[in-house]
């Protein structure tokens, strides 16, 4: 049966006070300060390869839209990582973070080193949306509506328990929470206004638990890799790889 708007839309809320990867314990170790300083390094690298993917599962998305005014809607997300002319963007700003924990941002950059299972659930989020209905697409960016909470956490966090952490290092954080609220409005209504079926519901509710999905296999990976016992798969980042100090000598 179809549910309601209010019902549907407590449907995906419980989706992520379930599943989002703010359950997860490597966000426990990052946030409570018992990383060491290549467990910090691991995630930055791993996770700028989510970010960078970003705004091309966004063109993705746009590029299938026939409506220029759902187009006009989503462009900002891929200025908001990008840049603009007056707006450095977010990645430029996650570089900067893995500068302040001692990588070399060229050495993030190429995504060397990324896990390869960091790989396939980003590529795979990727995909999803460049191949399934538009309105999959959308619900599966909804895990923002619980972002906000994960990243005010991580800024108060970050800035307790390590020496890295400062208004510039954390910048991106501090910018998504500006950033973000007008995206998850946005997708939200679009998601409750044509899920109008209990099939389009069931289906919107599925990518969002792909969605969740999607971010919770990203930690496995970093904790199965970098956390005691760690089993670092071939070819991924070892912690002596990529350091600042070895770009100066
Ligand atoms: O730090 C986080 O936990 C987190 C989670 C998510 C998310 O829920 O997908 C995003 C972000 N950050 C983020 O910064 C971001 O720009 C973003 C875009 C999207 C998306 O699916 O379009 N998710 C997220």
């Amino acid at each position: 049966m179809t549910q309601t708007r209010s019902e549907f839309e407590a449907r995906l809320r419980q989706i992520g006070a379930e599943r989002y990867h703010d359950l997860h314990p490597f966000h426990d170790m990052l946030h409570g300060g018992a990383c060491n300083a290549d467990q910090v390094r691991a995630w930055v690298i791993n996770r700028y390869y989510y970010q960078h993917s970003i705004p091309m599962k966004d063109a993705a998305f746009m590029s299938r839209v026939e409506d220029p005014a759902l187009r006009r809607q989503w462009r900002s997300r891929i200025e908001d990582h990008d840049g603009t002319d007056t707006n450095e963007g977010g990645i430029r700003r996650w570089l900067r973070l893995a500068e302040a924990v001692g990588l070399d941002p060229d050495y993030v950059a190429s995504c060397r080193g990324v896990l390869p299972a960091t790989r396939f659930a980003v590529d795979a989020y990727v995909r999803f949306v460049r191949e399934k209905t538009l309105l999959e697409a959308v619900a599966a960016s909804l895990t923002e509506l619980f972002a906000p909470k994960i990243h005010a956490n991580r800024i108060e966090g970050l800035l307790k328990n390590y020496d890295f952490a400062d208004d510039s290092s954390l910048s991106y954080f501090k910018n998504r929470l500006k950033e973000a609220p007008k995206d998850v409005a946005f997708g939200l209504a679009w998601v409750l206004d044509n899920a109008d079926t209990a099939e389009k519901q069931d289906a919107a509710a599925a990518a969002l638990i792909f969605k969740t999905d999607v971010l919770w296999s990203q930690l496995d990976a970093l904790s199965a890799a970098y956390v005691t016992p760690a089993r670092i798969p071939p070819g991924a980042w070892q912690p002596d790889q990529g350091l600042l100090l070895q770009k100066a000598s």
